[in-house]
């Protein structure tokens, strides 16, 4: 395993101490989710008694492999703790997300949890978001019409494919990766794309997490969540 797959893997892992037995859990997409997945199921294997949320299809059926028992929003109105990657994180924790495209379900699980950790190694961690492009879930219909709005906004979108194919998110809609450079912003300019018509979502995560895990060389620190006396500490 990578340098960078063993720090993502550490991270995922050290998230896990916060689940606890009666818990119902927001499960993220993406590499380092999968470790996370994978240990839960070890958890569960080991008698925690957990309902899982799942943010994408691939991760439901990922925590189905891993024998994962999972629920929906029409069975339960309560998410205790939300566990997810990112494709760029800043110092206030706010989060640039949507490189797997589930931005959609993954914001929905994530805001409705009561804490949000976010697992990520250290080539995460930005100054400013927007070195990434933004992720723009728009509706298919005049997707082009919408396109034209986000450009005329200072961004070069680009219509998300797969091996040639446009990308369908889970949701049936498409994705626009959209190159804005470094955020000077980001609350007002997820703002300002929301109100267009044709959006469905942005991969800006403001003000959201709670606490993230950065595995960095083989060891996890833990930032923000001021309130608790942990707030910072290396785990080896
Ligand atoms: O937002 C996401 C998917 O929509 C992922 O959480 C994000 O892309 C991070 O992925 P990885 O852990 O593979 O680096």
């Amino acid at each position: 395993m990578s340098v960078k797959g063993n720090d993502k893997k550490l991270a995922a892992e050290a998230a896990t101490d916060y689940v606890k037995d009666g818990m119902t859990v927001g499960l993220g997409s993406g590499s380092t989710a999968e470790w996370m997945l994978k240990r839960l199921g070890a958890l569960v294997k080991d008698g925690l008694n957990i309902k899982g949320i799942p943010t994408s299809v691939k991760t439901e059926s990922l925590a189905r492999k891993h024998g994962i028992p999972l629920t929906d929003f029409s069975k339960t109105a309560t998410v205790d703790l939300a566990i997810d990657g990112a494709d760029e994180i800043d110092g206030q924790l706010n989060l640039l997300k949507g490189g797997g495209g589930s931005l959609v379900r993954e914001k929905i699980i994530d805001a409705a949890a009561e804490k949000l950790i976010i697992i990520a190694d250290q080539s995460k961690m930005v100054q400013q978001l927007g070195s990434f492009p933004l992720p723009i879930e728009v509706v298919p219909f005049g997707w082009e019409m919408t396109k034209k709005q986000i450009a005329a906004y200072g961004a070069e979108p680009k219509l998300r494919k797969e091996e040639n194919r446009v990308f369908v998110s889970d949701n049936g809609n498409y994705i626009l990766d959209c190159s804005f450079g470094k955020m000077v912003n980001p609350e007002s300019l997820h703002d300002t794309l929301k109100s267009m018509a044709g959006v469905v979502e942005t991969g800006l995560f403001i003000g959201m997490t709670d606490q993230a895990m950065i595995g960095q060389n083989g060891k996890v620190e833990m930032i923000g969540d001021t309130k608790k006396d942990d707030w910072w500490y290396w785990r080896e």
